[in-house]
């Protein structure tokens, strides 16, 4: 069974996938997910946290829809509207970062557009060309091309990566706000449990391939205002459940 639709009515990312294989160079099949079951609710932030190569990209292509081939049950939020920001930020290179908003996202106006480059900081460089953005900006012209959608998910595939800290510190405060105050439900993946707990509600913890959820962790503080012990409690927490999966047969 393969069913991918917007959950109707239904107010969450539910997904419950029995098995997704990859073919191996040989031929083979390589199981990549396995019994991965996780749920969101609607306006709340999950990061999925596991090792390299445990299946993350895997499961974010399942959940994107650009990939069909499993079995199992996807769930999006109602009409399932997906905003997408990649590692790269795949911009029409020829496009002016306006025009990449407006030929993504055809039906915002001018004055959502005017307001997403403000709050992203990036008044000054509407006109620009991508060639012409340090990563850091392209980062959040790609981030406002995803909200210029109004997306029922937003999917943000390791946002502050290759990013210098203070640069990916700004970012992530940037993207917590930008959550906080549109509370769209969003789905991060993220090898930095720090930065999961800094983003998100809800934490997935995935065992290295082929990846299931070994603990889920929720973040009940409101974001932003958990103290350092907490925090500090938490990546104690998540790196233990992680290490118990790495050390389980699979
Ligand atoms: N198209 C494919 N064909 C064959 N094997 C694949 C394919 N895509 C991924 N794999 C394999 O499936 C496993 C999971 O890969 P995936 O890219 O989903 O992991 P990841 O957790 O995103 O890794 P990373 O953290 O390094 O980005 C890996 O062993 C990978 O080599």
């Amino acid at each position: 069974m393969n069913d991918m639709s917007p959950a109707g009515g239904a107010a969450a990312l539910d997904v419950a996938i029995a098995h997704k294989d990859h073919r191996s160079a040989d031929g083979r099949a390589l199981r990549a997910l396995d019994d991965l079951r996780l749920t969101l609710p609607i306006g709340q932030a999950g990061a999925l946290v596991g090792p390299s190569g445990c299946g993350k990209t895997t499961l974010l292509r399942l959940i994107a829809g650009l990939d069909h081939d499993y079995a199992g049950d996807i769930h999006l939020p109602a009409h399932g509207r997906l905003g997408m920001v990649f590692q790269e930020p795949r911009l029409l290179p020829w496009r002016s970062v306006a025009d990449n908003i407006r030929i993504a996202a055809p039906e915002a106006s001018e004055d959502e557009i005017a307001a997403l480059l403000d709050e992203l900081s990036l008044g000054e460089h509407a006109t620009h060309y991508p060639g012409e953005l340090s990563l850091g900006l392209a980062r959040r012209a790609a981030l406002a091309r995803a909200l210029a959608l109004k997306p029922d998910l937003l999917i943000l595939d390791e946002p502050l990566v290759s990013l210098d800290a203070a640069l990916a510190r700004a970012l992530r405060d940037k993207i917590a706000a930008l959550i906080e105050e549109k509370r769209i439900t969003t789905l991060i993946v993220t090898h930095d449990i720090a930065e999961a707990i800094a983003l998100a509600d809800r934490i997935f913890l995935l065992s290295p391939r082929p990846a299931r959820v070994v603990a889920t962790l929720d973040i009940a503080t409101p974001r932003g205002r958990l103290s350092k012990e907490a925090a500090e409690t938490l990546e104690a927490q998540a790196r233990e459940a992680l290490a118990a999966a790495r050390r389980q047969p699979s």
